[in-house]
């Protein structure tokens, strides 16, 4: 029998369950049919989202179409880690249990088997996608020192000003792990980030609380972006207006500053309103961030969203400036493929919102391993030990929930 939208709004109303638990019996149930799925939580709301797609697409559509779906990017294009559009097949957010929207197309039927089944017992055991090619590899900490210590090498010779260098790290799932659990620690830690889950058969499942938005369209089509870089940790008794910098952090994030604007001025947009920078925090570290901000119909640039999202990514703020010669360097210099670290995923068209945000302070999923990715952005005065240390905090975010002893 076909799902037509009211019969799955019965059904959805017949489980006796919060909204919150029916997003979470949603996404199990995409994951036990194998079907794409992601949930989220965008910053400072209580809401929890879940979309479910019967396919992956490989292209963006326009971003101020009418096409809703999420958005689930790589930091570079290759064969292993593919864009990817999710239409949004089933839509539901917490906030109204009826909220449930379905595009044209249908979800196969193992799906609401599975989800009549899942509504009534949680399994035990379930199970994500994983990337094909397993974990990514690792640097050993004097080997990352020495890679920091040659990029400030090429730095100090003037052939670049910035780069991002990134490394993983591994670690063992332990006994009793439990995904969706997780997922709701991170959500209730981070009041303030954009946090998700996103699982792709074939390309693996990702889950994060990034700090970063790369563009939002909101509801009055108002554009915005920013420009976060910098970064020290936030010690007790500190609050972000205590926060002293040093000129290294300062210039790192005028940089990134500097490239926003380049990117208005490459359209020759220049009615937008700039903020900042101001100290925030996000979670263990502070940050420093500037807002921007355009009314995309006033301005004249009714596809801004779009236009803007082409040439932002990636920003300074997770590969370097120059960009070419910086992304020749990572290159280089990193062993591993980034995959979707460092790339950008969200809602598009959902809730009367796009937000992609830079997928950063995430961790892959192997079977039953995680692995951790952060980076650090590089200048001439950078200090190998320093970064080191500042991945590792960044890692942190995330991965302090995998160790047993404090779940
Ligand atoms: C690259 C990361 O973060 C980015 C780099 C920062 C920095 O170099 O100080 C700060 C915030 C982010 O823009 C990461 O979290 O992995």
């Amino acid at each position: 029998m076909p799902h037509t939208t009211s019969h799955i709004q019965n059904l959805i109303s017949s489980v006796d369950a919060s909204p919150e638990e029916i997003a979470y019996h949603l996404f199990t149930a995409a994951l036990q049919a194998e079907l794409p799925a992601a949930l989220w939580r965008l910053p400072n709301s209580q809401d929890i989202q879940v979309l479910v797609s019967g396919e992956r697409q490989n292209e963006l559509p326009q971003l101020e179409g009418g096409q809703k779906g999420f958005a689930f990017c790589p930091f570079q294009l290759s064969e292993a880690a593919p864009k990817v559009f999710l239409p949004a097949v089933l839509y539901f957010c917490s906030k109204i249990k009826e909220s449930l929207e379905t595009g044209e197309q249908e979800l196969p039927e193992r799906f609401w088997a599975v989800f009549k089944k899942t509504a009534q017992k949680q399994p035990s055991d379930l199970t994500w996608p994983t990337h094909p090619d397993g974990t990514a590899k690792f640097l050993a900490r004097d080997a990352f020192e020495k890679s920091v210590a040659n990029a400030v090498e090429a730095m100090q010779a003037g052939c670049l000003e910035k780069v991002v260098l990134s490394r993983t790290k591994t670690l063992p799932l332990y006994e009793g792990f439990n995904l969706l659990n997780t997922f709701t620690q991170l959500t209730q830690l981070y009041p303030t980030a954009f946090v998700s889950l996103v699982a792709v058969p074939g390309l693996g499942t990702w889950l994060g609380a990034t700090p970063e938005l790369l563009v939002q369209i909101d509801k009055h089509k108002v554009f915005r972006t920013v420009a976060l870089a910098g970064t020290q940790p936030l010690t007790e008794g500190l609050t972000s207006a205590d926060a002293i910098w040093r000129q290294k952090e300062i210039e790192e994030q005028a940089l990134v500053q500097r490239y926003i604007i380049s990117c208005f001025k490459h359209i020759r947009l220049r009615d937008y309103v700039e903020v900042g920078p101001r100290t925030v925090a996000a979670g263990n570290l502070l940050h420093l961030k500037t807002d921007y901000s355009a009314a995309m119909e006033e301005v004249g640039f009714p596809h801004l969203g779009t236009q803007m999202l082409e040439l932002l990514h990636p920003t300074s703020a997770v590969g370097g400036m120059p960009k070419a010669s910086a992304l020749k360097m990572i290159k280089e210099l990193e062993p591993h493929d980034r995959r979707y670290y460092s790339g950008y995923l969200g809602p598009v068209q959902l809730g009367q919102e796009t937000s992609l945000y830079v997928n950063l302070r995430c961790v892959e999923l192997g079977k039953d391993t995680v692995t951790a990715y952060a980076g650090a952005g590089m200048t001439a005065d950078s200090i190998p030990a320093r970064e080191w240390q500042e991945t590792e905090l960044k890692m942190q975010t995330v991965l302090r929930l995998f160790q047993a002893s404090e779940s």
